[in-house]
């Protein structure tokens, strides 16, 4: 996406070879920064501390990760190391071990003298086929918007929750690309942007990205999604994801389900937008099977911002001594997922309208 113009990815190899460049997103809104990461260490701190965040950013972060960890020491035990480590970095996003997985397959089998280039060309390949999903998903969620537009005057009232936008994935997103599709091609749309607390991605992420790209939105507190749609202002909803099962049991960031609760209440559409490395085939029942990260409790506790003065601030929001928990995902059941929007087109939610679109996912009877 652009920025003041220029055309960035979220991640991108370093001009003079030394690592690989990304957005401090711990730093957005109020500064835009990119950081080189020049080791498999920095790779893990960078996903750990969410400098990097978003399941398909995550993956290729490590993916990129392992490149840099083959740079260091090819042997099989790095391999194997590295996989490892970061791997452990975030349990919830599917797309870290898919990513690692999919390098590491490519490099087993190769001598280690060969395995810096092999490693940084199957990162590159993983970015670039992010970028062409979530331009497809882009374009299978913008038809939904238009038939909506077909049926009503004035905006299509778009809900979302946190961010999955570009700066979760390496390009476009995946619950805002239909926006960005649907708002290029002349739609009328609006965004209600959840906040997302306790990391705020919706107020900090989702705000500053509808804000570079000129598209109407309004930012609200998390609690104000079941009052808006009960009035009529919502048309749909579209959340991202960071495993979805076989079965369409979407896990996103907490406080996703209760939005699904309240959108099944009151006859508002509900998607998850995800691509295909976001699919968890191994798992039919996501509440139960999902692992869900378990978060700082200062991410609760404290708050960080910019004070009126321009400087970057954290103040404690949180009566001192109380316990806290900070469980970072939930898990939607597929009964509450209207349909799920992938690169390959608009699925049921159930494990035959995910085969539909993933035959080649058949397991022989
Ligand atoms: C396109 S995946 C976006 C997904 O990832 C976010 O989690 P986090 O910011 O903690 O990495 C959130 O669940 C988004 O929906």
């Amino acid at each position: 996406m652009k920025i003041d113009g220029r055309h960035y990815r979220t991640i991108f190899p370093a001009p003079d070879g030394g690592g690989i460049c990304v957005i401090d997103q711990t730093r957005l809104p109020f500064a835009f920064e990119t950081k080189v990461l020049a080791s498999e260490a920095e790779a893990a701190v960078a996903i750990r501390t969410m400098i990097v965040r978003g399941a398909p950013l995550i993956g290729a972060t490590a993916a990129y990760g392992l490149a840099l960890a083959m740079r260091e020491d090819p042997s099989d035990r790095n391999l194997d190391g590295a996989r490892s480590r970061l791997a452990a970095t975030r349990p919830t996003a599917i797309n870290l071990r898919w990513a690692l997985d999919r390098v590491a397959g490519v490099l087993q089998p190769l001598s280690a003298k060969e395995r810096e280039a092999a490693a940084f060309a199957e990162a590159a390949r993983i970015a670039d086929e992010d970028v062409a999903s979530c331009r497809a998903i882009g374009e299978h969620g913008a038809a939904l918007i238009a038939e909506i537009a077909r049926r009503k005057a004035g905006p299509v009232n778009v809900l979302t929750h946190c961010n999955a936008g570009w700066l979760a994935t390496v390009d476009w997103g995946t619950a805002l690309a239909p926006i960005y599709v649907a708002h290029d091609a002349g739609l009328a749309v609006h965004v209600w942007v959840d906040e997302t607390r306790p990391r705020n991605q919706g107020a900090a992420l989702t705000a500053f990205e509808l804000n570079a790209h000129g598209v109407p939105h309004t930012v609200i507190a998390d609690n104000a999604g079941g009052h808006l749609m009960q009035h009529g202002q919502v048309d749909l909803c579209i959340v991202g994801s960071d495993r979805t099962t076989s079965t369409g049991d979407v896990c996103n960031k907490i406080g996703t389900y209760l939005k699904a609760l309240a959108a099944r209440d009151c006859g508002v559409p509900f998607y998850a937008a995800l691509p295909f490395s976001t699919i968890d085939w191994t798992l039919t029942d996501g509440v139960a099977g999902i692992p869900i990260e378990e978060r700082d409790a200062r991410e609760v506790t404290h708050l960080t911002g910019r004070t009126d003065e321009g400087a970057f601030a954290t103040v404690a929001v949180v009566s001192p001594g109380s316990p806290v928990a900070n469980p970072a995902f939930d898990v939607t059941p597929a009964r509450l997922v209207t349909g799920i929007i992938t690169e390959r087109g608009v699925a049921e939610a159930t494990p035959e309208g995910l085969l539909g679109l993933y035959p080649e996912r058949r397991v022989a009877a």
